[in-house]
């Protein structure tokens, strides 16, 4: 796996090293070094040519300047021996005219000649000048003073009789016996030796010159210029130029050369200046140079430039690449199937067809055809459906419009038969790309949802939503085509009962089959639904117009609930109560039909249960009267609130209070707040029928926190009258009990009325608590914590479990008084009493017994052991007064017997 990764990526790089940006300017390098060394080579033999040619030139010089001087020497030498002959034959005197007579001096413009006697006087001159003694000279005393018989020359000075610079040539003179007579004389003027200076041959700082071999200039002339007197290293300089350094007199480098005249102590010198001399090499060199540059330009151009192209068109190459890549990678990793399609074209222009160009693994999913097969074919080939399957026609209409279009389909071929897709086309040049996506899942899940939305997730049945759908269509419908429907609202009869007693989870089971077993009553097209907690709803969308007709089906049913269900071990039974309606008779529209049907269900509840009841008119006023009897309990209570109400007033809502007793001492110690309702126009209401409309709307919360505080504020009131000690009861209702904030409305009634929280206690039902349990016991302990007590109503009538009553944090069980009733003559009663006496006992709880009316029931409960007593034969509920004058009478010591 490494390997091959090390591989591929090796090749990638090699393959971006081989590219022509990279390669192309490495390449051009060659030629590049190839100008450079032939321009360099070409400069060096350039160089080596002129260089050759100025020595040539310069020894050529040298060798004309040697001859002429060398010429001019032997002159000068000629004319000073004739002059020597002369004197040493003539004597000094007559030496020159004798010469002179023979034609034998030489022009007196350029040569002086003149003959001096030993004691250096200037005896003769030609031409004549005047007496003058040079005895004191070198070019005389260098004779007089040695026996020398070579020429010697002096250094190029100027004296008084001749102020310009010359040079004088000597000779000594012998007399006869070979003694001094005195010196020839031959004065020159520098300028004659360097009169062979040529400029076309020696340009303008070319040199010639005369040096003494005491290393003296005797004449020098470099251009126009003539000089003399400097020193000049003659020791550094070769017979021919061989290398150019600099020289006198002005130190320019020279290709120079020297040549030691025979027979003279002098040298001639020339030289051609480097400058002049290299100067068309130079030219020549700087041509080279220029042509090399701009040769290295041009290529280092056409090269940069191509490079430059080369490199942006491998970026884009790259990029495109990357791309493509990433696009494949893409649209590999892609859930989606797709397809580069190309739009293939008839003579006329008309697209026929379309060609698979590109595409990926996940399209051989959707069409079974593996992908190499699927590029480069036909659709028509491939998948020749889709001309009938409006894929065809969709694609022709993208690529003609220009624009996209999406659709769903269910696939009817294979590999995807069954499944749902989902196409998206879009248009791109010369064709189009169509992605398809399998949306199954997606498809089911919106599936459930809607089913979710519109089903009963307990039973699967029909929710409200969806029976209200199916409702307003079956009206729409017998509307439309004058038919009949029947509706029938089903409240289940002592489904409560299994609920609180047995556990939710059994309520469940007890729904589920109840249902299925009404839908098991029903033709394919009625409906079945619920409604919520134990309310069934059937719709019959096709029915006759006798309501008669409908008995059998709903006898079905009825007797179908009723058949005992089976849950866990146990079997529970429950009946239903049906209220039934018909369109149009009992409504024409969806809502009318609703509220009448449950208006004749209550009526069926109302007459016992497990029945049904067709609507009739006179139902309506029970409802109508529900919905007062709210109305007057909402006036009620805002009139209660807004003031204190004297006790009985009409219109209000107040408190009596009823004593309890304890049957061992016959004292009060405690009072049970019970609520009241004088109607303005019905008198007074009793509590079970406001009580569980109160709970139904809600407002139990309102009112049941007022009773609360009022009964607190009165306890308060008895405890500051300085009576007895008092517990008050308040009973607190389902809706009540769960509200949240209970725990902390019944603090903030204690902290405002100032009542001891163990004066207070609360009455709630089996059932209540029995509705969550657990929520229940917490509930509880926080009162208990708070130091309210608490006790349990009408114990006996629920289906309290024995091992949850035991961890419920209560003092009091009240037995309730359906059992207390028939206390004197029912063995049943008596037992259940019993029962509840010696569970309260080992539970450690205080038992209380309600409704005692006689003397009878009272002597059973205190001869067993019960501990109190509440009900009309103490007292039935009073105003608060009488309980204030009870409790006062109970302070009276008692009279005596
Ligand atoms: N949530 C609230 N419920 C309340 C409130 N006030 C009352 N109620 C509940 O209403 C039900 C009926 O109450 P009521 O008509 O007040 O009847 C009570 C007594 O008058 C009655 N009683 C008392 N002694 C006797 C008797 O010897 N014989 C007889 N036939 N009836 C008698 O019993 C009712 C008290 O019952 P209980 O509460 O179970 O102790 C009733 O369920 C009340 O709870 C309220 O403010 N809030």
């Amino acid at each position: 796996m490494n390997r091959t990764v090390n591989t591929r990526r090796f090749s990638r790089r090699l393959g971006r090293a081989l590219e022509t940006h990279i390669v192309l300017p490495l390449f051009a390098l060659l030629p590049l070094v190839a100008i450079w060394i032939a321009t360099f080579h070409f400069i060096a033999v350039e160089r080596e040519g002129a260089i050759a040619a100025a020595r040539d030139e310069a020894r050529k010089q040298v060798d004309t300047y040697e001859a002429q001087v060398v010429r001019s020497l032997t002159a000068i030498d000629q004319t000073l021996k004739v002059l020597k002959y002369a004197v040493e034959q003539h004597g000094p005197d007559v030496a020159l005219d004798k010469l002179r007579g023979q034609g034998l001096l030489p022009p007196a413009l350029v040569f002086v000649a003149a003959i001096a006697d030993r004691d250096g006087h200037i005896v003769a001159s030609n031409p004549g000048s005047a007496p003058h003694d040079v005895g004191a000279e070198r070019y005389f005393t260098v004779h007089r003073d040695g026996a020398t018989g070579a020429p010697f020359v002096s250094e190029t000075i100027a004296d008084r009789i001749k102020p310009e610079h010359h040079l004088h040539f000597t000779r000594r003179i012998d007399d006869a016996a070979g003694g001094f007579a005195g010196v020839a004389i031959v004065e020159v003027d520098p300028a004659y030796f360097t009169s062979a200076y040529e400029r076309s041959r020696a340009g303008e700082r070319g040199l010639i010159g005369l040096i003494g071999n005491d290393g003296v200039a005797r004449a020098l002339r470099v251009g126009d210029k003539v000089s003399w007197g400097q020193r000049v290293a003659l020791e550094r300089m070769h017979d021919d130029a061989i290398d150019p350094y600099p020289t006198a007199p002005d130190g320019v480098r020279r290709f120079a050369s020297v040549r030691r005249l025979h027979g003279f102590p002098l040298a001639a010198v020339t030289g051609l200046a480097e400058s002049e001399e290299m100067a068309q090499y130079r030219d020549r060199r700087a041509n080279y140079l220029v042509a090399a540059v701009a040769a290295s330009a041009l290529l280092l151009a056409v090269v940069g430039m191509i490079s430059a192209w080369a490199w942006q068109l491998s970026k884009a190459r790259r990029r495109e690449r990357r791309a493509q890549e990433t696009y494949a990678a893409a649209s590999e990793a892609s859930l989606d199937a797709f397809f580069v399609l190309r739009s293939v074209l008839d003579e006329d222009g008309k697209v026929v067809d379309f060609l698979v160009e590109e595409t990926n693994s996940r399209a051989e999913q959707v069409t079974g055809i593996p992908k190499e097969q699927l590029r480069g074919r036909l659709m028509n080939e491939l998948l020749p459906f889709y001309r009938v399957n409006g894929m065809f026609e969709e694609l022709v209409a993208v690529v003609t419009d220009g624009k996209a279009v999406e659709s769903e389909w269910q696939a009817a071929t294979s590999p995807a038969v069954g499944r749902w897709l989902q196409r998206q086309i879009v248009p791109v040049e010369g064709g189009a790309v169509a992605t398809v996506r399998d949306i199954t899942e997606r498809k089911l899940a919106e599936e459930r949802i809607r089913h979710l939305a519109h089903h009963d997730e307990l039973t699967g049945l029909p929710n409200r939503s969806l029976i209200r759908d199916r409702l307003d269509q079956a009206v729409l419908n017998a509307q439309r085509n004058g038919k009949h429907l029947a509706l029938a609202f089903v409240d289940l009869d002592g489904f409560k009962l299994v609920n609180d007693g047995l556990g939710h989870s059994a309520g469940d089971e007890l729904l589920k089959v109840v249902g299925r077993r009404m839908g098991a009553c029903l033709r394919r097209n009625d409906t079945l639904g619920r409604l919520g907690g134990d309310e069934f709803v059937i719709l019959l969308p096709d029915v006759s117009g006798e309501a008669l007709a409908l008995t059998p089906v709903l006898e079905k049913i009825r007797q179908a609930v009723t058949e005992p269900v089976l849950i866990g071990d146990q079997a529970v039974q429950v009946s239903c109560s049906m209220g039934v309606v018909m369109y149009p008779r009992d409504g024409e529209d969806p809502k009318t039909l609703m509220m009448n049907a449950d208006a004749a269900m209550y009526r069926a509840k109302d007459l016992g249960s497990n029945n049904f009841q067709f609507y009739t008119r006179e139902m309506n006023a029970s409802v109508e009267e529900k919905l007062m009897l709210l109305e007057g309990m909402r006036k009620a209570f805002d009139a209660t609130q807004s003031g204190a109400p004297a006790a009985g007033q009409a219109g209000h809502f107040f408190l009596m209070y009823q004593p309890k007793v304890d049957l061992r001492t016959g004292r009060i110690f405690g009072v049970e707040a019970l609520i009241r309702w004088r109607h303005p126009e019905h008198g007074m209401v009793p509590p079970p029928r406001f009580i569980g409309l109160a709970e139904e709307s809600g407002l139990i919360v309102a009112i049941g926190e007022w009773v609360l505080r009022t009964a607190c504020r009165q306890a308060r009131l008895w405890v500051d009258a300085g009576l007895d000690p008092l517990t008050v009861s308040v009973n607190v209702s389902a809706r009540q009990f769960e509200e949240k904030h209970l725990v902390e409305r019944i603090a903030v009634a204690l902290r405002d009325t100032g009542l001891a929280p163990g004066a207070l206690e609360l009455e709630v039902t089996e059932s209540l608590l029995m509705r969550d349990l657990h929520q229940a016991i917490g509930r509880m302990r926080e009162l208990k914590d708070m130091g309210v007590s608490l006790s349990i109503d009408d114990f006996g009538t629920g289906y309290s479990s024995l091992s949850a009553l035991k961890s419920f944090p209560i003092s009091t069980l009240k037995i309730d008084k359906s059992f207390v009733r028939d206390l004197a003559t029912s063995a049943d009663d008596q037992a259940i009493a019993l029962a509840v006496i010696s569970l309260g006992h080992r539970l450690h709880l205080r038992v209380i017994a309600e409704g005692v009316e006689t003397e009878e029931q009272r002597e059973f409960l205190a001869a067993n052991e019960c501990d109190e007593m509440q009900g009309y034969l103490f007292s039935p509920p009073v105003p608060a007064d009488a309980i204030t004058a009870m409790l006062r009478a109970q302070l009276q010591p008692a009279e005596p017997a």
